[in-house]
């Protein structure tokens, strides 16, 4: 296996890698070129690795699949931990997109042998996606709690979105106890008005909120506010892909420690703050 690493400070796998240059012309348009060595056979597969945080990031994927398809490259694989837009899985109000079809599309026509996607909001990109390997956050989970006493955490599901998976997860992790919670959003504004905790005490619990995206962060940020009024030793989060467009503080002030991975970006290090490389969870 080859990889062409797209994201600066993202080059997962122990592979010979294809190096690049990419830019963006004074149109905006994205651009790429690969330099394609003699060592680099075009009969080997590639995988190209790609974190995508805006529309060019993604472009980039595109063009250079076509620039590997054109060097002869016939096996070429993908892996996009973070798949653009998968949250909006559904339309919520008339006259928006189905944008993770849109995504999912413009992926499946350049026919990868392989689309690696870590720990996706929902069901829905996988089932639009072909030929595609999901990575859900068990392992990350898993190194998350070396840092705990198994016998003293609760996992605790936000929404639920999250109650759908955390039931198994929680399963995988030997039986840990699961509580969930509810929040209240408003799908035309997105502002969320409301969060419940489905217990009534949580004394002596070291909790652990486990979500696939932290955003803003306005969700964990009311549930934490909720579940410190239960008695909890500790309450700490744990998301796939951190995303904090909110910035990591007012996280880091409502909860004892903020977990994520390079999923999304690489951060600035900070107190409260540990970030495991994606790298040490794959197996690739
Ligand atoms: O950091 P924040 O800005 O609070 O956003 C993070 C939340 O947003 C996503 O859920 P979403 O509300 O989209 O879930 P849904 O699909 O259940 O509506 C995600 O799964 C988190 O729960």
């Amino acid at each position: 296996m080859i990889a062409l690493h797209l994201s600066p400070g993202f080059s997962p796998g122990p592979f010979k890698t294809i190096t690049h240059e990419s830019f963006i012309f004074k149109g905006g348009e994205p651009h790429i070129k690969l330099k394609l060595t003699a060592d680099v056979d075009p009969a080997d597969p590639v995988l190209i690795t790609q974190r995508v945080a805006n529309s060019a990031d993604f472009m980039l994927v595109l063009l250079a699949t076509d620039a590997l398809r054109r060097a002869d490259f016939q096996r070429v694989s993908l892996l996009m931990p973070y798949f653009p837009a998968a949250r909006q899985d559904r339309p919520m109000v008339e006259g928006e997109p189905l944008s993770v079809r849109v995504y999912a599309d413009l992926i499946n026509a350049q026919h990868y042998d392989r689309v690696t996607v870590f720990d996706p909001h929902s069901d829905v990109t996988p089932a639009l996606l072909n030929h595609v390997q999901v990575v859900t956050n068990q392992a990350f989970i898993t190194q998350v709690l070396t840092g705990f006493d198994r016998e003293t955490v609760t996992l605790i599901a936000p929404d639920a979105g999250a109650a759908k998976k955390i039931h198994k997860l929680a399963q995988e992790l030997g039986g840990l106890p699961v509580v969930l919670g509810e929040k209240v959003r408003d799908v035309r504004t997105g502002a969320l008005t409301g969060f419940q905790v489905f217990a009534d005490d949580l004394g002596g619990r070291h909790c652990l909120i486990v979500d696939d995206i932290c955003d803003g962060g306005g969700t964990f940020i009311g549930l934490a506010a909720e579940l410190r009024k239960l008695n909890p030793a500790s309450v700490s989060l744990a998301v796939s892909h951190g995303i904090f467009s909110k910035g990591l503080a007012p996280l880091t002030d409502m909860l004892d420690h903020v977990y994520t991975t390079d999923s999304f970006a690489t951060l600035t290090p900070a107190h409260a703050f540990t970030q495991t490389e994606l790298n040490t969870l794959l197996q690739l």
